[in-house]
């Protein structure tokens, strides 16, 4: 339904939840990237937990809206297109079940963000027991809203379920709102025998684990001595922190006042207090942050052969890059950063920030090195080099380039709309195709984000600037020749749109449709001319792609609807197909082993 959004993550089939009534539909599996799904197991006899403890009750058994979930390893959105502007709610569903895949849903830890906003930071859904609902209310103004789950790595993140639908609320005068609301139910202990709890009881407690907050039934009665115990314990709780505060003076005092040597010479529990309260404050506030992503001068030394120059595969702006082999046996490419105007300090703010970005189409930052009064960034390995390098070679086929620019339009797209609450520069302001990398599956990915470049201020007008920088990407994907002025000498090939065939690069001429090739052109027109947003341009892209899809596939079928009894050889667009089909399935198989 428009504007009425109930998913039932990680699976393809729907449910309906007992409670709300509402079907929840399934998602098609493999549809989302950097993704993967992961079903519940049944426990014979409750989960592990419950069958430690012979005098539990009998578990509830697990809805099937929570039996499954998405998980994410890196980066990934949900994409709802928006027909009715204005307040929606959105419910996320959270249920950390135990796997046979191995993964510990209750390790997850991420955030979760909607374009300006982070909804949840530093998020780890713990509860084993029962589902966590976070519900947040929302005025969406936009046709495409992005719901963005980030995984803070080595982590994970999940989802059971998303609701997402239009509030009738006409005016933004007419409304109230609740931050949470807690129902607890007192159930009488009998000591001698432990837990008694009569099958009623045990019926409404079992129930209560899976009752959303509408379907509460409210006791008044309940609610009054809820309240009174809430007031004794409220009145107690400040007691208790008025003394402490009377108190920890008078320590802290004693301590203050004590000259070093004193503190050393003093009793051994006086010194171990001592030494306890600054050891361990410090190793507490940094052993929850461990810096994993901080490499060794000597550690990358070794990976590129000492900074050999044959290990050298490219000089930018920054600095240059070397291939390298880390110790772990991971390829990455290492970048050796000149000294910048900027002082390195500023820049190590810069590059934590960029170090917990993780996104599909941005090459990801995996660590660095600041020592030595040097700067190294220490990148992805992408296989297979610069679109660049790709386009003068013409060395991909129509679909493949079409959909190397849908994968860097959708990079750029997140760094414009995406990006913004994670405090990193929301512009690239370098778009080029050399910018532009592709990892051994061809799968796009921009580079070159993030670092300040002198100038940068990141207004609308510097999304614009990159808007038409990819507008002449796009100009040199179709013409298969990479050149300085290729985006001046558009307009005069638009004006005459028959010369648009001319210009095509030869080695794709006769597998691209017409009418693929037109939408690509009007898309380049656009960027160059308007300058339209990211996601624009996205959707023009995604349309020219299933343009040339819809031709083939009208090929295809005429074909084998003509000559039944003859076995053709494959034409250039069928290779195509089959190569793209290659491609998806060599995805799928990597994201079912993550
Ligand atoms: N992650 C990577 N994987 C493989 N090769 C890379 C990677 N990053 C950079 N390179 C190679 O190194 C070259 C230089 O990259 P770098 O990002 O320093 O500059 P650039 O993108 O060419 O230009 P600029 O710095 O002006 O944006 C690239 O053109 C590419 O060939």
């Amino acid at each position: 339904l428009p504007d009425e959004f109930f998913i039932n993550c990680g699976s393809d089939t729907n449910v309906t939840d007992r409670n709300s009534g509402r079907i929840f539909i399934g998602e098609r599996e493999g549809e989302m990237e950097s993704s993967s799904v992961l079903p519940f197991i049944f426990p014979k006899h409750g989960t592990s937990k419950e069958k430690e403890n012979n005098n539990s009750p009998t578990p509830t058994p697990t809805p099937p809206l929570y039996q499954t979930a998405r998980l994410f390893h890196a980066e990934s959105e949900y994409n709802f297109r928006i027909e009715n502007h204005g307040y929606h709610l959105l419910r996320l569903h959270f249920f950390a079940f135990s796997s046979s895949k191995g993964n510990n849903l209750s390790s997850a830890h991420f955030n979760v963000s909607v374009p300006g906003f982070c909804l949840l930071n530093n998020f780890t859904p713990q509860n084993m027991n029962k589902p966590i609902i976070e519900e947040f209310f929302l005025i969406i103004n936009t046709d495409n809203f992005q719901i963005t789950f980030s995984p803070i790595l080595p982590n994970l993140a999940f989802i059971n379920a998303i609701e997402l639908f239009l509030l009738p609320i006409n005016s933004p005068h007419k409304y109230a709102y609740l931050n949470g609301l807690e129902l607890m139910k007192i159930i009488e202990k009998n000591t001698s025998s432990g837990p008694m709890v009569k099958e009623e009881q045990s019926h409404h407690h079992s129930h209560s684990h899976w009752h959303c907050p509408w379907h509460m039934c409210v006791h008044l009665k309940l609610l009054a001595i809820l309240g009174a115990v809430a007031l004794v314990s409220v009145i107690a709780v400040v007691f208790l922190v008025c003394l402490k505060l009377i108190k920890k003076p008078k320590h802290d005092e004693s301590v203050d006042w004590l000259p070093m040597e004193k503190k050393e010479g003093r009793s051994s529990h006086s010194h171990s207090r001592y030494g306890s309260s600054h050891g361990s404050s410090s190793s507490s506030s940094y052993s929850h942050v461990p810096n994993l992503n901080k490499i060794r001068f000597e550690e990358l030394q070794v990976a590129t052969n000492n900074f050999d120059q044959n290990w050298v595969i490219g000089k930018g702006c920054f600095g240059t890059v070397y291939k390298g082999l880390l110790n772990n046996g991971l390829r990455v490419a290492v970048k050796r950063l000149q000294q910048q105007e900027q002082g390195l300090l500023d820049m190590e703010e810069e590059i934590k920030i960029l170090l917990r970005i993780r996104h599909r189409h941005l090459v990801s930052l995996m660590g660095y090195c600041y020592e030595r009064s040097e700067m190294i960034l220490v990148y992805e390995f992408m296989e297979k080099g610069t679109l660049r390098d790709h386009i003068k070679n013409s060395s991909l086929c129509w679909i493949q380039r079409l959909e190397i620019c849908i994968g860097a339009a959708r990079g750029l797209n997140y760094l414009h709309n995406g990006s913004s609450c994670r405090g990193i520069n929301n512009v690239h302001s370098h778009v080029k195709s050399s910018n532009i990398l592709l990892d051994e599956n061809n799968v796009a990915k921009i580079s070159g984000f993030g670092l300040s470049r002198k100038g940068a201020f990141h207004d609308e007008k510097m999304k614009c600037d990159d808007v038409y920088s990819f507008g002449v990407v796009l100009v040199e994907v179709v013409c298969g020749r990479v050149g300085n002025n290729l985006g001046g000498e558009w307009g005069s090939i638009w004006k005459k749109k028959g010369r648009l065939e001319e210009i095509v690069d030869p080695c794709i001429k006769c597998e691209i449709d017409g009418k693929s090739l037109r939408k690509f052109g009007e898309t380049i027109d656009k960027c160059l001319r308007n300058r339209p947003c990211m996601g624009d341009v996205l959707w023009d892209l995604e349309y020219a792609l299933q343009l040339q899809r819809g031709a083939i596939q009208t090929k295809t079928t005429h074909t084998h609807g003509t000559s039944s009894a003859t076995i053709e050889k494959p034409t250039t667009q069928e290779m195509a197909i089959l190569k793209h089909d290659q491609l998806n399935s060599s995805a799928l198989n990597y994201y079912s082993v993550l």
